[in-house]
C-alpha cells in the first residue's frame, strides 16, 4: 500500500469546519465568469450540443471536426510543463479547480456545487445533461456512484478528517432523471480509528433515488511536489 498522509480540507471561506456561523459554507470553488472557467464550461456546452447532434444531422460535421481540432492544436502549444501543472494543481489550500465532480476548470465536471451545513452534513446540487445518460432519459448508475462518492468524502472533510475510499455501497431505488435539479445530502456518522463511516442520499424533488453507505480510510496520497 502506498505511503498516505492526512492534511486538512479547507473551504472556498479560506478555514476549516465553520459550524459556528449557523451558515452553510461554500466547499467547491467558485467559477468566474471569465478565463479558463468560462472555457471549460463551453467545452461542455459543446459536448452536450454534440451529443444531441446525432447522425441524422445536415451539419457538416467532418469540418467540424477539423474546427475542434484545430482549437485542440492550439491550447496543446500552450501547455505548461504536465510535472509542473501537477504540482500547481495540488499546491493550492481549498476546493480544487480541476477537480472532477466540482472543479469549474473541468469540463467533464457537472460541476456539482456543495455546500458545508451547520449541523455537520454537506449538501450538494447539479443537473445532470444528457451526456451522462444511462437509461433513457436517466442518469448512468456510475455518475450517481461518481458524485455519491465524491460528496460522500466531501462530508469527510467537512466533518473534519478525510480518507480513501475503501467500500462503497450503493441502493439504486428508483431511476435519477436528466435535466431536473439533483440534491445530495451527505453526512460522517462515526469514526474508529482510520475507519470513517459515512452515509448519504441523491434525492430529486424531495425523492430519494439513491442511498450510499460507505467506508473510508483516513489518508491521502501525498500531493505532488516539485523534487
Ligand atoms: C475537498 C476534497 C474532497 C475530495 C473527496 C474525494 C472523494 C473521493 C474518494 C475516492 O474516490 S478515493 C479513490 C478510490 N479509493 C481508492 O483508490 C482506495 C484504494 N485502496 C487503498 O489505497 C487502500 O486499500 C486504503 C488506503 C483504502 C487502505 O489502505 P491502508 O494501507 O491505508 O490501510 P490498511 O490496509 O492498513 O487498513 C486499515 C484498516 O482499514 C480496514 N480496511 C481497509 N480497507 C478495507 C476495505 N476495503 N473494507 C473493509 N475494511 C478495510 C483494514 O482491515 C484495517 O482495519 P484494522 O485497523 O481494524 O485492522
Amino acid at each position: 500500500m502506498a505511503e498516505t498522509v492526512e492534511y486538512e480540507v479547507v473551504t472556498q471561506a479560506g478555514a476549516g469546519r465553520d459550524a459556528g456561523s449557523g451558515e452553510p459554507v461554500l466547499m467547491s470553488a467558485r467559477a468566474s465568469e471569465g478565463g479558463l472557467d468560462a472555457a471549460a464550461a463551453a467545452a461542455r456546452r459543446l459536448v452536450d450540443a454534440l451529443v444531441r447532434l446525432g447522425d441524422s444531422t445536415d451539419y457538416d460535421t467532418d469540418a467540424l471536426a477539423t474546427r475542434i481540432n484545430a482549437i485542440a492544436a492550439e491550447v496543446e502549444d500552450a501547455l505548461p510543463d504536465e510535472a509542473a501543472r501537477l504540482v500547481e494543481m495540488w499546491q493550492q489550500e481549498g476546493p480544487n479547480r480541476h477537480d472532477l465532480v466540482t472543479g469549474p476548470q473541468n469540463p467533464i465536471a457537472p460541476p456539482l456545487v456543495v455546500h458545508g451545513q451547520p449541523d455537520g452534513s454537506v449538501e450538494a446540487s447539479t443537473t445532470l445533461p444528457i451526456a451522462y445518460q444511462g437509461q433513457p432519459r436517466m442518469a448512468h448508475g456510475g455518475i450517481s456512484a461518481l458524485l455519491l462518492d465524491h460528496t460522500l468524502g466531501m462530508a469527510n472533510g467537512w466533518a473534519g478528517r478525510g480518507g480513501m475510499t475503501a467500500r462503497l455501497t450503493l441502493n439504486f431505488k428508483r431511476p435519477v432523471p436528466l435535466g431536473e435539479p439533483i440534491t445530495i445530502r451527505a453526512k460522517q456518522e462515526s469514526v474508529d480509528g482510520r475507519k470513517l463511516y459515512t452515509q448519504g442520499v441523491l434525492s430529486v424533488d424531495g425523492e430519494p433515488c439513491v442511498t450510499a453507505e460507505a467506508l473510508f480510510i483516513a489518508g491521502h496520497l501525498p500531493r505532488p511536489t516539485a523534487d
